[in-house]
């Protein structure tokens, strides 16, 4: 058993995987304490399975990967965990549910100005969300009272530090509501497999200049516990 998965180890080993082929849920996040938030959410729910990818794309592209190559029972892929929020869209202590997953710093550089990979002809940076169920967990969230926004979410190799970056992201992709540096990794990979996948985020931080004391995790890491109690009713 994945040591990892305390929603699975604290169930008998009949309810594991009780819900049968292509019933479970892969929930990825980056760090030891987002899985907490994330198992204490979900209550000890035999059917997700929660496991740590690593911080950045790649990381949690190729933990994904595997994960799925060797098991063939997931119906969905989810990535989970903290961010930073765009400021006017997205405050500290809410949740984002991504309507696209974008890898907004993935392209070149050109004297007109930043070219994504789908403008120079090499595959896309954008990985499509099942929609239906981001827009049904919205309203879910916000039906519990919680605060909560729907827009891109962008997957970034360095975490943000100035005005400057972050005016030019937020110029790059309109309606941008949060960044962080797993969602495009783990939804390649879902996409590679054929699998939908969502990404969920609670906000620790604005985007903007550097000022890691201002970082709310605690704020967001009971943000993303809830959003995901709301998860198990909506995917019930
Ligand atoms: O220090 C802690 O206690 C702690 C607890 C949970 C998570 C962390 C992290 O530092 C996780 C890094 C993770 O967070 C995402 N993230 C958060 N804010 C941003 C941001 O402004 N820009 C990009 N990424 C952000 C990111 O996905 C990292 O993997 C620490």
């Amino acid at each position: 058993m994945n040591p990892d998965n305390k929603a699975a180890a604290s169930l008998p080993p009949a309810a594991v995987g009780q819900s049968g082929a292509s019933e479970r849920i892969l929930v990825m996040v980056s760090v030891p304490p987002e899985r907490d938030a994330v198992l204490r959410g979900l209550g000890g729910d035999g059917r997700f399975d929660v496991r740590i990818g690593g911080v950045g794309a790649v990381a949690a592209a190729v933990s994904t990967a595997k994960i799925l190559a060797t098991n063939a029972a997931y119906r969905l892929v989810i990535c989970a965990g903290i961010a930073g929020g765009f400021v006017g869209r997205a405050e500290i202590g809410s949740l984002v549910v991504a309507d696209e997953i974008i890898a907004a710093d993935l392209g070149a550089e050109t004297a007109e100005g930043f070219c994504s990979v789908d403008e120079l002809g090499f595959g896309s940076a954008r990985v499509q969300v099942d929609a239906t169920l981001a827009a049904r967990m919205t309203e879910k969230l916000q039906a519990a009272g919680l605060s909560v926004c729907m827009g891109p979410i962008l997957t970034v190799s360095t975490v943000t530090g100035t005005a400057e970056t972050t005016a030019e992201l937020a110029a790059r992709v309109p309606g941008a509501a949060a960044e962080a540096m797993e969602g495009y990794g783990v939804a390649s990979a879902a996409k590679s497999e054929g699998l939908p996948a969502l990404e969920i985020r609670a906000v620790s931080n604005a985007i903007g200049p550097r000022d890691r004391e201002a970082w709310r995790i605690k704020d967001a890491l009971n943000a993303l516990e809830s959003a995901c109690h709301v998860l198990r009713e909506v995917l019930s």
